[in-house]
């Protein structure tokens, strides 16, 4: 077995597994594309708004009043005519001025229209200009934007009926674990499953969408047959990457001809983490199934590569004001920490198997085999949640 890579590199090779097999962008309607990712810029083929307007309800006034009210599309000087809101005001002949007076500072009588209020109108009053809120050609909504309700209603405006969107690769579980149960109080040596509950919430966040999920007894032909029959680009099992009896989520990547990418990790928890090419380009990640371990080996390992094959960037570490943390020689530690008034705290429970500290966490603080001084500059990675509510998931 090759040297474990470090979890920087294991994240390199991560996100050149996704970006080695990246999908095309999906064109959408945009009643389908709020929360989704925009694949390229959004730029406005047309002026914004597009024609001059009305902007109140009244009449279309030409030149200096008072005005002879007609029924013509473009009075001429002198001349008047009734319009709402909305409603398209023609360019003016003869260079006169024009403008909108409200419905109640005027008054006919005997088909003239006189102003009643003192300074109404001024030229150009109450008219919407073309090209005010964007010019033709100007970039409004950048690649990589996620969509929000009134990006979508801007690209409406611009005239668009659907949007190239980021692909979501599609994601399917294989959960190992004689042990696990999915209900219910759990007996000594049975365990509550950590994973079946989030992990389809948890996978959307990181940019995925979830279209499966098998479980599996500790069986090599169980484990063969489930990563074989999974119908998604990428693969994410639980359990089994040990080295005892019970584990056999490697030797059935190696009998399905699997290539390992990464063959384990330089890292505390989540060092039995795989990542795995199958022969038709299924991409595996073989998480631990520690339920922090796999976790944090799902935060920081499947989201760069999820990311590359949706083609945006992984999210970038961040720079935190580190506690002082003992490293490991030779791996890198990943703890579940707050932010308290701008300085990371570490929480109290970051054992493999333990929820409580990620549960209430900010991000995972990244501490170097050679540790941390109090107060120096950390790297630290947000919990997904945290970035992207649970709500705004697209699915
Ligand atoms: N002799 C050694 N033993 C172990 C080593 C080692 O290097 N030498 N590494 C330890 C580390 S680190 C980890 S992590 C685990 C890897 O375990 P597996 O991936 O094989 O996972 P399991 O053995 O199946 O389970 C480990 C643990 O997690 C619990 N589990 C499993 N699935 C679930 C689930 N769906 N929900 C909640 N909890 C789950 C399981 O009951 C075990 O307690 O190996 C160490 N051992
Ligand atoms: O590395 Mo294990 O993943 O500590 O629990």
């Amino acid at each position: 077995m090759t040297a474990r890579p470090s979890w920087l590199h294991a994240r390199d090779i991560a996100a050149a597994a996704g970006a080695s097999a990246a999908l095309a962008p999906e064109y959408v309607p945009l009643d389908r594309a709020v929360g989704r990712r925009l694949a390229d810029d959004l730029v406005t083929p047309i002026d914004l708004p597009h024609f001059a307007s009305a902007a109140m309800d009244g009449w279309l006034v030409v030149g200096d009043g008072p005005w002879e009210l007609v029924a013509v599309e473009a009075p001429a000087p002198g001349q008047a005519r009734t319009i709402v809101t909305g409603a398209h005001v023609p360019a003016p002949t003869d260079g006169a001025h024009l403008a909108v007076l409200r419905s109640e500072s005027g008054a006919v009588e005997g088909g003239v229209l006189r102003s009643t209020v003192a300074d109404e109108p001024r030229p150009g009053h109450h008219i919407r200009l073309p090209a005010t809120e964007a010019e033709r050609g100007e970039l409004l909504i950048a690649s990589g934007t996620r969509l929000n309700p009134a990006h979508v209603a801007l690209a409406a405006a611009t005239g668009a009926d659907e949007l190239a969107v980021q692909a979501v690769p599609t994601v399917a579980l294989v959960f190992t674990g004689d042990e696990v149960i999915e209900s219910g109080l759990p007996a000594a040596g049975r365990v509550r499953d950590s994973f079946g509950v989030q992990f389809p919430a948890l996978i959307g966040m990181l940019g995925g969408r979830v279209v499966g999920a098998a479980r599996i007894p500790d069986h090599h032909d169980d484990t063969v047959a489930a990563l074989r029959d999974a119908r998604a680009e990428v693969i994410v099992t639980t359990g089994g990457t040990g080295g005892s009896s019970a584990d056999h989520v490697r030797a059935a990547l190696l009998e399905l001809g699997a290539r390992l990418l990464v063959d384990g990790v330089a890292m505390r928890p989540g060092g039995p983490t795989r990542i795995a090419e199958l022969p038709d380009g299924r991409l595996v990640v073989a998480l631990p199934g520690n339920p922090l371990a796999a976790m944090i080996s799902a935060i920081t390992l499947v989201e760069p590569l999820l990311a590359q094959l949706a083609g945006r960037e992984p999210v970038a570490p961040r720079v935190v004001r580190g506690p002082a943390a003992e490293g490991r020689a030779g791996s890198t530690v990943l703890v579940p920490y707050s932010d308290v008034h701008g300085r990371a705290v570490v929480a109290a429970w970051r054992g493999a198997a333990m929820l409580r500290g990620l549960a209430g966490a900010t991000g995972i603080l990244v501490v170097p085999p050679e540790g941390l001084r109090e107060g120096e500059d950390a790297e630290s990675l947000p919990v997904p949640w945290l970035v992207l509510p649970v709500s705004a998931v697209e699915n």
